[in-house]
């Protein structure tokens, strides 16, 4: 059955601009239809075999693909720092890239004559010192091409490395890939597209050069003739040859055309990794519990080598991390806090914050980050698009100098053992979210790191997925002998996966303990919020707490603080008992409210109680007996709190 694709409503094109859009076509397509008209195709064969026309596509082939090397040569590096580095005087280079664009090809050919011509500025240097004399060379003829299709190299490419995010480069430095190799390996593959996109172009441009070419170059046969200027020779004396070369040419420019296909504006379906979550094949298994679980059943090796973290953090961040061997740190801290600043400082990959490292025994602060062995895994796990699961596992060791059937046994084995192995043929693009976390993990670890990295390594995942994945991680990250830190925003994930917590505010560390101590005693209203519990600030009075802001309200707490000691107050949300009328005799403090939400949290449902008397109150109860209250949003309620269930947490 042909499938028509439906039309959408409102796309039909209004008059006043479907006329001149249509008259524009016309206006391209009569000169083309015009040489296609007055071909003499009876002649064809015969006017494109003459010698002349032969040597003219010969040498056309020579200076256009001499062009396009040259082009790549210069063009490429140039287009990488126009798109990756900063510099001074930026935008004018980026202007001069662009000039020979829009210059007249015979003004192009002047200003060439002037700086490379015989009398120009370069000129006698490079006759005297090496004994080339571009112009009337074909040499010539491929400087003037170069000059004014290079541009079209450097502005696709740039625009594509642009697109590309940089983290793929940095995870690959992680793995230890020196920058020729990210070069070549991850940067070249990636902008392929664009690059292939480019180098059409440029050739085409090349191939069809006339302006320049003849005002630099000169209109020799055989040494500078090339097709274009033979085009505007025959014009003159055998105008049915002009037309069959001009056909030869057309021909030429839209078989490059076709090839790119849409390249050029940018529906180029560039080499970004799909979105996590969709599988991209009928074959694809789909990232369920049941088949992450199944297959994660590969024991662990116990760790070889143990190296512990020390680092002191200056610049942003301002703090002194040190862990065992094996050890799992939680960063947690509100946006912006500093927690990618302090990953990136410990990789060596930004100014913005310095840290002295140690990982075991070595000082890695000096190292650039593909010497460090510290693996990052960024938030969405960066795999090389271009890579199978397996080439990408493979990257660190293949980075650090082993065979490549080694790396790739080794790159196996580390599939098998996160229980990815079976899809080690796989591209990134087909894998879903949780295959492809595990697959990142995998490529990190087979890099055999000294501290691992992982940035919200299960943000992207939904809830079920995100259980798994954590369990699995959590039954990995037991196998590592270095430190490992983990960014998260998920207070389940803080805490179930981590040994250690970090809380960061302001770039500085405001409490590093273990989990249960913060769970406890959190000491900032963001992290007991974050860890889902009532934290109040204010200042201990002889039986408890005056909270701090518009409420006048005391607290009374079981064990008070000394007198004006700055503190949280801490309840769980468990511990807050809610009732429809005052109630008598047992929580000391007790307020009327509001319910201002009610959410499901797993069996139990957490209410948001707002009160006049009071800050908002957390609490959780069952849906039994939120039903029995008959509680809905804006029911009046009173909240009560023992003092035995309130902590006082100095800050
Ligand atoms: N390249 C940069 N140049 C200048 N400031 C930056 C740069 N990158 C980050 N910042 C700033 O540094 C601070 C810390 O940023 P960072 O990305 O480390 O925070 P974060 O804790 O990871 O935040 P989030 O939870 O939102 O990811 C923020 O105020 C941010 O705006």
């Amino acid at each position: 059955m042909k499938l028509t694709r439906p039309r959408s409503p409102g796309r039909r094109a209004p008059l006043p601009l479907a006329v001149p859009a249509v008259l524009a076509i016309a206006f391209l397509l009569l000169p083309l239809v015009g040489i296609l008209a007055r071909t003499p195709w009876s002649d064809l064969v015969g006017n494109l075999t003459d010698p002349a026309v032969l040597t003219a596509l010969r040498l056309s082939l020579l200076v256009s693909f001499s062009a396009l090397g040259l082009s790549l040569l210069l063009g490429v590096p140039l287009a990488w720092l126009l798109a990756r580095v900063d510099f001074p005087g930026k935008t004018l280079v980026r202007s001069l890239v662009l000039l020979p664009m829009v210059l007249p090809p015979t003004v192009g050919g002047v200003a060439l004559l002037l700086g490379f011509g015989r009398r120009g500025l370069l000129g006698p240097w490079l006759e005297s010192w090496f004994g080339i004399t571009l112009p009337f060379h074909t040499s010539g003829a491929i400087v003037a091409a170069t000059f004014v299709a290079m541009p079209f190299l450097v502005i696709s490419l740039e625009g594509t490395l642009a697109g590309m995010h940089p983290r793929y480069e940095e995870t690959a430095a992680s793995l230890g890939a020196n920058p020729i190799r990210v070069f070549f390996t991850v940067t070249v593959p990636m902008v392929a597209p664009g690059l292939a996109a480019g180098a059409a172009l440029t050739w085409a441009r090349a191939l069809g050069e006339f302006g320049a070419t003849i005002t630099f170059a000169g209109n020799l046969p055989g040494v500078t003739q090339t097709l274009p200027l033979q085009v505007y020779l025959l014009l003159q004396d055998s105008p049915e040859a002009a037309t069959s070369v001009s056909l030869l040419l057309l021909a030429i420019a839209m078989a490059v055309l076709i090839a790119l296909r849409g390249r050029w504006t940018g529906n180029n379906g560039r080499a970004t990794s799909r979105r996590r979550g969709s599988a991209a094949s009928p074959a694809d298994e789909p990232a369920t519990a049941v088949g992450l679980d199944e297959v994660d059943t590969e024991p662990l090796p116990a760790p070889t080598e143990l190296w512990s973290l020390h680092a002191q953090v200056t610049g942003f961040n301002r703090l002194d991390l040190d862990a065992a061997p094996g050890t799992t740190v939680a960063v947690v801290g509100p946006n912006g806090s500093g927690k990618t600043t302090l990953l990136r400082a410990l990789l060596g990959l930004t100014p913005r914050s310095r840290a002295v490292t140690r990982l075991g025994e070595d000082d890695v602060t000096g190292l650039p980050p593909h010497r460090r062995g510290v693996s990052w895994v960024p938030q969405d796990g960066a795999l090389f698009p271009h890579l199978t699961a397996l080439g990408n596992t493979a990257f660190g060791p293949r980075a650090q100098g082993h065979p490549r059937a080694r790396a790739k046994a080794d790159a196996q084995q580390w599939l098998d053992r996160l229980g990815v192995g079976h899809l080690a043929h796989r591209k990134p693009g087909q894998l879903s979210g949780g295959q492809a976390q595990r697959v990142a993990l995998a490529r990190a670890l087979a890099a055999r790191p000294r501290l691992l990295l992982l940035d919200e390594p299960l943000a992207a995942l939904d809830q079920t997925t995100r259980a798994h994945v954590r369990h699995t991680l959590r039954h990995h990250l037991t196998g590592f002998g270095g430190v490992c830190l983990i960014v998260t925003h998920d207070p389940v994930e803080a805490v179930s996966l981590a040994d250690q917590v970090l809380v960061l505010q302001d770039g500085s560390a405001l409490q590093y303990a273990p989990p249960a101590e913060i769970t406890r005693t959190p000491r900032s209203p963001w992290v007991a919020r974050m860890l889902g519990r009532n934290a109040w600030p204010g200042t201990a009075t002889a039986d408890g707490l005056a909270l701090d802001g518009a409420h006048p309200t005391r607290l009374t707490a079981a064990e008070p603080l000394p007198l004006g000691t700055q503190a949280l107050a801490v309840v769980s949300p468990e511990a807050v008992s809610v009732h429809r009328e005052q109630p008598t005799g047992s929580p000391r403090n007790q307020w009327p409210g509001r319910i201002a939400e009610i959410t499901p949290v797993g069996s139990r449902l957490r209410l948001v109680i707002t009160s006049d008397q009071a800050p908002d109150i957390v609490a959780e109860i069952t849906p039994q007996s939120a039903a029995d209250l008959g509680l809905t949003e804006g029911t009046p309620v009173w909240a009560g709190i023992k003092a035995t269930e309130t902590t006082l947490v100095p800050v």
